[in-house]
């Protein structure tokens, strides 16, 4: 693991229990992530990202979820197999997340300087006054006014958007290196999701974070992502540097991501959406996960599940056979 690298995710691989037993849910994911840079996980709804993002730290219920395989290794531990306390002391102080509602974050009974405290305590950052007064420099570090006033306020006296910077600043309490932001803007108007996208850079460099970066909005990534990873049904289909996923996508799922953003519409104005939908657990095919919706699919992408190749420029890798058939015809 380089020096510059803050996690490796390597073959990750975990199923969900159903009716019919335990079923593949992610398949051999691998990603690294660069300290102090965004990371962007992006694909559609039910492609697994949350579920990546939470596996991570084995944050996911333990009577439906079972890892299978891989290893995750954030400074060169692997937290897959770390005791569970070794567990918590990185969960929460190390890597912490924000989530898409700020209400499932926060405990609606309790106030929110005490909220901000709570995790201060727990991981002996300081004392009870120290953690107040970080809590109060964190939030109006994310633009809060009145703080006082804002720290012996209960959420439900909030605006959803000043509810996410509270998450925001709560989850920098203990000074965590990574941050992992699943879908932090989603419930949020427009004008609000764009000041705290704007909001999360500024963070970022100020206090050197390294940020997993969730959403299903390629538009969105585009301007704050350094890398991204494009995921398909529970597998890496595409991964590389955000201007060359862009510029010269290779996968077939992200080609079809992007033309169906409003800013590629079609000069008639058409909305290019992508026909059917992302197959569940239990149901990916034996495949490539993406062949029933892919206009490019060949028999190959039936048979067998296509590994991540070079596409192109360095640490730009696509999963798709399409690309060894090209080769094959140069
Ligand atoms: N607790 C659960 N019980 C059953 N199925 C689950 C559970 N959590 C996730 N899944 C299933 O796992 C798949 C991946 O879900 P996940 O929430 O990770 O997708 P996602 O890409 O984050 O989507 P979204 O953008 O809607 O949050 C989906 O098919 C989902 O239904």
């Amino acid at each position: 693991m380089s020096e510059e690298t803050i996690l490796s995710v390597t073959d990750l691989s975990l199923e969900l229990r159903t009716e019919n037993g335990y079923v593949p849910l992610l398949q051999d994911l691998s990603f690294r992530m660069e300290k102090g840079k965004v990371l962007a996980l992006v694909g559609e709804s039910g492609c697994g990202k949350s579920v990546c993002s939470m596996a991570l730290t084995k944050l996911l219920p333990k009577d439906l979820f079972r890892f299978t395989g891989g290893e995750v290794l954030f400074e060169s531990r692997n937290l897959l197999t770390l005791a569970s306390k070794e567990l918590e002391s990185v969960r929460g102080r190390n890597i912490s997340y924000v989530f898409q509602e700020p209400f499932s974050s926060l405990d609606p009974l309790q106030k929110i300087g005490d909220q901000m405290t709570e995790g201060f305590l727990i991981h002996s950052m300081g004392s009870r006054k120290e953690g107040e007064e970080k809590a109060e420099y964190l939030l109006s570090s994310v633009g809060i006014t009145d703080v006082k006033l804002r720290m012996n306020s209960y959420p439900h006296q909030l605006s959803g958007g000043i509810l996410q910077r509270v998450s925001i600043a709560a989850a920098l309490m203990c000074d965590p290196k990574l941050l992992i932001a699943d879908e932090p803007t989603s419930a949020l108007d427009v004008t609000v999701q764009a000041q705290l996208v704007e909001l999360l850079l500024k963070l970022k460099d100020a206090f050197g974070l390294s940020v997993l970066f969730i959403s299903h909005d390629f538009g969105l990534v585009s301007h704050i992502a350094d890398q991204i990873c494009v995921l398909y049904a529970g597998r890496v289909a595409e991964i590389g540097s955000t201007d060359s996923v862009i510029e010269s996508p290779s996968h077939p799922y992200t080609r079809d991501l992007l033309n169906s953003l409003p800013s590629r519409f079609t000069a008639t104005g058409a909305f290019r959406t992508i026909e059917g939908r992302v197959p569940p657990p239990g149901s990916y095919p034996r495949g490539c996960h993406y062949q029933n919706r892919c206009s490019s699919a060949f028999d190959r992408c039936e048979s067998s599940k296509p590994n991540l190749l070079i596409a192109g420029s360095p640490e730009h890798y696509s999963a798709c056979y399409l690309l060894s058939k090209q080769g094959e015809n140069k």
